[in-house]
C-alpha cells in the first residue's frame, strides 16, 4: 500500500538537484525540457525532476513526494506504475520491443476501441496526440474532397501547422498561440470559433459553402482549463455539420476513456464522424489513434489513397500496456469512484476558494477539472484568459510546496486517477486551505 501521505506546509522546499539538472539539460535540450508544458513557463521558477511515480504520487530527484494531478498530462487514470500494466510491459518486452511487422494484439485492442467507442468501427494507430488530430484531419479533407477546417479558439490538438492556430494549453503561457513556422497557406485554411458558440460555427458553414471539411474540437475542452459544453452545443453542431456534409470530428485525446469509457460521446450522447484517441489508450506509453466508420476508415492507406503510416505505429509495448489500462477501466464501480473522488476535490476546492475570499471557479467533469481564479464560470477562451494568472502561479508554488502537484498553468485540467484516496484529496484540500491563506494573506 502506498505511504502516507505528506506532510503540510514545508518551509524547507528547495529543489537543489533538480536545478542542477535543469542547467545541464538547458545546456543541450532547448528549455531543458521535452515539451514546453513542463517548462514552468507560466508559473515561473524551475521545475522539480523526477525520479519515480507509483499510484498518485511522484517523486523528485530532491527527495520530496507529491500527490499527483497531473498524471503525466492525462494518461495515468489507474495511477503510476500499476501492477498489472507493469506486468502487461515487461511479459510484452521479452518477446522484442518493435517489429515493423502486424501483431495479433493490435487487433484486439482496436476491438476493445471499437466496442468503446460509439463512432468508432475500425481506428487506426498511431504514436501522438498530434499524429491522431493531424490524421483525422487528412482523412476529412481526402474524403470530402474540401480544404477548409473550422477550429475553436483555446482548443489545443497537438502541434500540426494547420492547428496551431490560437491553440491553448502551453501555447498560450509560452506566449505562442499562433506559431511561427506555421505558413499563412496552413493558416488560411483553418477558420476560427469560439467555443461553445454554434452560431459562429453556423455562420462560417452558411459563408463558406461547400468548403468545409471538417468542424474539429475538444467536445470538453481542457486545454484552457475545464471548459463544459453548454447544454445542446454539441447537438447543435453535429446537427449543423450533418446539414452542410462538413464531418464532425471529436478530439478525444484528453477525454477518450477519462470522462466515460466511450468518451465525451458517451456521456453527452452526441457521436461524431471521426474521433482522436491518445494519452489513456497507450496507458502511459506512446500511442494514439483516430477512428471512424469502415466506410470512412476503408479510405486510409493501404485499403484507400489517404496516406498515413508510422514506423513505431502499434508499437507492442504501448499495445500491451494501453489493453492492460483499457481493461482496468472496465472493473465495475471504477467510473463511480472516479467521480465521487473528483466531486469531493471540486467542492473542498470550492469551498476553500470561497472561504478566502479569492475570485473563483470550479469546472469539474468527471475526473477533468480546473479551479480558475475567475469571477463567474467559464465559457470559453476569452472567459479564461481573464483569469488572475499571477494569483495561480502564486497558489501553484504554494501547493507544490505542500506536496501537491498541479498542472503548472491556469490553461490546463487537473486529473484525478483510481489510485488517488480519500486521504489524498482531504490532504489536497487542506493544502489548497493553508496556500489560499498564503497567497492572499
Ligand atoms: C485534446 C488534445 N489533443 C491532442 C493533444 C496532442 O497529443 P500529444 O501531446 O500526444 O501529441 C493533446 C495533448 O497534448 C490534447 O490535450
Ligand atoms: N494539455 C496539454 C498537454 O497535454 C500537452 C502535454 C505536453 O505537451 O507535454
Amino acid at each position: 500500500m502506498p505511504a502516507p501521505t505528506p506532510a503540510l506546509s514545508r518551509p524547507d522546499y528547495r529543489l537543489p538537484k533538480s536545478s542542477e539538472a535543469f542547467a545541464r539539460a538547458a545546456k543541450v535540450i532547448p528549455g531543458g525540457v521535452n515539451s514546453p508544458a513542463r517548462a514552468f513557463g507560466a508559473v515561473g521558477g524551475e521545475p522539480p525532476f523526477m525520479a519515480r511515480a507509483e499510484g498518485a504520487y511522484l517523486h523528485d530527484i530532491d527527495g520530496h513526494k507529491y500527490i499527483d494531478y497531473i498524471g503525466s498530462w492525462g494518461p495515468m487514470i489507474v495511477g503510476h506504475a500499476h501492477p498489472r500494466v507493469r506486468a502487461a510491459v515487461s511479459d510484452a518486452l521479452v518477446l522484442g520491443s518493435s517489429f515493423g511487422a502486424p501483431t495479433v494484439r493490435e487487433a484486439e485492442i482496436a476491438e476493445v476501441v471499437a466496442a468503446a467507442v460509439p463512432s468508432i468501427a475500425m481506428a487506426r494507430f498511431v504514436s501522438s496526440g498530434t499524429e491522431a488530430t493531424m490524421s483525422a484531419i487528412r482523412v476529412a479533407r481526402g474524403v470530402t474532397g474540401r480544404d477548409k477546417i473550422v477550429k475553436m479558439a483555446g482548443c489545443y490538438h497537438g502541434h500540426a501547422d494547420c492547428l496551431l492556430i490560437q491553440a491553448g494549453s502551453a501555447a498560450t503561457t509560452l506566449g505562442t498561440p499562433n506559431s511561427p513556422g506555421v505558413t499563412a497557406g496552413a493558416a488560411a485554411d483553418t477558420l476560427l470559433c469560439p467555443f461553445n458558440d454554434a452560431e459562429a460555427v453556423r455562420r462560417i458553414l452558411e459563408a463558406n459553402p461547400g468548403r468545409v471539411a471538417a468542424v474539429l474540437l475538444e467536445p470538453i475542452a481542457g486545454n484552457m482549463g475545464l471548459v463544459p459544453p453548454r447544454p445542446g452545443y454539441l447537438e447543435t453542431l453535429r446537427e449543423l455539420t450533418a446539414k452542410h456534409e462538413t464531418l464532425l470530428i471529436f478530439d478525444e485525446v484528453m477525454t477518450g476513456f477519462r470522462v466515460a469509457y466511450g468518451g465525451a460521446q458517451e456521456r453527452y450522447g452526441v457521436t461524431p464522424d471521426v474521433t482522436a484517441l491518445g494519452k489513456i489508450i497507450g496507458g502511459g506509453l506512446p500511442a494514439a489513434a483516430y477512428g471512424a466508420s469502415s466506410e470512412i476508415m476503408h479510405r486510409v492507406s493501404p485499403t484507400g489513397p489517404i496516406y498515413q503510416a508510422g514506423t513505431l505505429s502499434g508499437n507492442p509495448l504501448a499495445m500491451a500496456a494501453g489493453l492492460a489500462t483499457l481493461e482496468l477501466l472496465r472493473e465495475p464501480g471504477l467510473y463511480d469512484r472516479l467521480e465521487a473522488l473528483s466531486a469531493r476535490l471540486a467542492e473542498g476546492l470550492e469551498k476553500a476558494a470561497r472561504d478566502a475570499g479569492v475570485p473563483h471557479v470550479v469546472q469539474r467533469v468527471g475526473s477533468m477539472l480546473t479551479l480558475f481564479f475567475h469571477d463567474g464560470p467559464v465559457h470559453d477562451y476569452e472567459d479564461a484568459k481573464r483569469s488572475d494568472t499571477a494569483l495561480f502561479a502564486r497558489f501553484f508554488w504554494e501547493m507544490l510546496a505542500r506536496g501537491v502537484y498541479l498542472p503548472c498553468s491556469q490553461f490546463e485540467a487537473a486529473f484525478v486517477s483510481a489510485a488517488h484516496t480519500e486521504a489524498d484529496v482531504d490532504h489536497t484540500v487542506a493544502a489548497a486551505r493553508e496556500s489560499l491563506a498564503a497567497v492572499v494573506g
